[in-house]
């Protein structure tokens, strides 16, 4: 039988047993994908380590013992594929009254961050699986809903997006969204002018209340006993409260252990930083959404490469290499990004170095250009230039081996291990190529 309707009808069977017995159960298991059934065992793909953690801790066994129900298998076995490159479009779920346009006014909504323009990967496929979830059914699901990650991944966008849909499917939804330092501001201004009545009835006669970068509050006694009856009136009221952190809430120093338990009550989920695939699709989406034609499929390829951390900044590239071509009237190419991102790139040693910054060095050391050595020729030379690429890629980057390997348009990072082996073996006995890769590393 093939592995996707016994993904299916088994998925379906933990639902139907598990889904009574824990909500956040069907969250955790839309993380999984399948990747193999042999021998009894189910290998299935986890997004992100948080999520394999709560599995592993929370539902494995249980896991364990509906599949030797279904009789598909004996054991289960949950695997977290770092090396299978994924990034999907997701619809967004239409709104029930597409007149409802979202303002960026009063709620504090930003109208382009919604679902249909989140482009979904392996590092945030669980955050907007959980966000969907709040915005279909908000104050029931996830409550409080707390999303946490580095700077530029996507947290306000998701929290938005939620935003965004709860209002499109009710027009009479109270919703608000604030930065953590906008509510911090706003209590000092109700303090200094006596209002904290409507301080007060500004918050808690909400609907969805939002706080973005909550740990803003850390240290801040006050604020966070305003806030502490704030989060308690809306969710004894069974309204959602949705929060984001640049750390989960155990780790936020100097917020009380009280309002920290409260932030843990529902569902907390991380945002990791995109793979390459993911960072590719999201340049392309942005390009298509600012409609900037042509731009040639090497310079997202290079953008997604050298800027791997931050998806503000990839955006901030994309958007400085439309505007220097038209100011300069100069073609879009590699060549012309490579400068004017320099700073950029500069700033983003990964730890170390950029996977475009070796192959371009790469390429003149031995005299080719980047597009032969990404290229499907198999001369020995150039054979020999692309496997002390891949062999510097491993050392002086933090990428995975696929993402090295995606990186010189293969598919399987094997080619990445038998390259390193190569390499690592002649630069014991080849002069030549031990010039070669001192010659990379020194430039770097
Ligand atoms: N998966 C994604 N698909 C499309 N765009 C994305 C995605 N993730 C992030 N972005 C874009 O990246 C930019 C930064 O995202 P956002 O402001 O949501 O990050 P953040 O995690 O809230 O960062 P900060 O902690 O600095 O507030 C936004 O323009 C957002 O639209």
């Amino acid at each position: 039988m093939d592995l996707d309707i016994i993904w299916k009808e088994y998925y379906k069977y933990c639902m139907e047993k598990m889904g009574a017995e824990d909500k956040t159960a069907e969250i955790y298991l839309q993380t999984c994908m399948p990747l193999s059934l042999e021998e009894g065992v189910l290998v299935l793909d986890v997004a992100t380590q948080f999520a394999m953690d709560q599995i592993k801790s929370r539902y494995l066994a249980r896991m364990k013992e509906l599949l030797i129900e279904t009789s598909f298998g004996t054991d289960i076995k949950l695997k977290i594929s770092s090396d299978q490159p994924e990034a999907t479009k997701v619809q967004e779920p239409q709104p029930k009254n597409p007149q409802s346009k979202p303002s960026a006014g009063r709620n504090g909504l930003n109208p382009n961050y919604v679902f249909s323009t989140f482009v979904v990967g392996k590092s945030n496929r669980l955050p907007h699986a959980a966000s969907l979830a709040v915005a279909e059914s908000p104050g029931n699901t996830y409550n409080p809903f707390f999303i946490w990650g580095k700077v530029g991944l996507g947290k306000t966008h998701l929290m938005h997006a939620i935003g965004h849909h709860i209002a499109a499917t009710n027009n009479n939804t109270k919703i608000l969204y604030v930065s953590a330092e906008k509510f911090t501001n706003d209590l000092i201004t109700a303090i200094r002018n006596n209002t904290n009545q409507e301080f007060r009835a500004r918050y808690r006669e909400l609907d969805v209340l939002m706080i973005d970068d909550v740990q803003f509050i850390a240290g801040k006694e006050q604020t966070q006993e305003e806030f502490f009856w704030t989060f308690n009136t809306l969710h004894d009221a069974k309204k959602q409260i949705i929060i984001s952190a640049d750390r989960p809430p155990k780790d936020i120093e100097g917020i009380a252990d009280r309002l920290v338990s409260r932030f843990e009550w529902g569902l907390v989920t991380d945002i990791q930083p995109p793979d390459l695939e993911t960072r590719v699709a999201i340049l392309q989406k942005k390009a298509e959404m600012k409609k900037y034609m042509n731009i040639p499929e090497d310079v997202i390829m290079f953008i997604a490469q050298n800027i791997p951390s931050n998806i503000r900044e990839l955006e901030g590239s994309l958007n400085r290499i439309v505007a220097c071509s038209d100011l300069n009237h100069e073609p879009i190419n590699i060549e012309n990004a490579s400068v004017w991102l320099k700073d950029l790139i500069k700033e983003h040693p990964l730890g170390t170095v950029s996977i475009g910054l070796i192959q371009q060095l790469t390429a003149e050391s031995f005299g080719f250009t980047v597009e032969e050595l990404l290229s499907k020729k198999r001369t020995a030379d150039l054979a020999l230039a692309r496997q002390a690429a891949m062999y510097v890629a491993r050392n002086k980057t933090n990428e995975a081996l696929i993402q090295i390997a995606y990186a010189f348009n293969k598919k399987d990072h094997t080619v990445v291990i038998h390259a390193c082996k190569k390499i690592a073996e002649l630069i014991k006995t080849d002069l030549r190529v031990r010039s070669f890769v001192d010659n990379i590393v020194n430039k770097l």
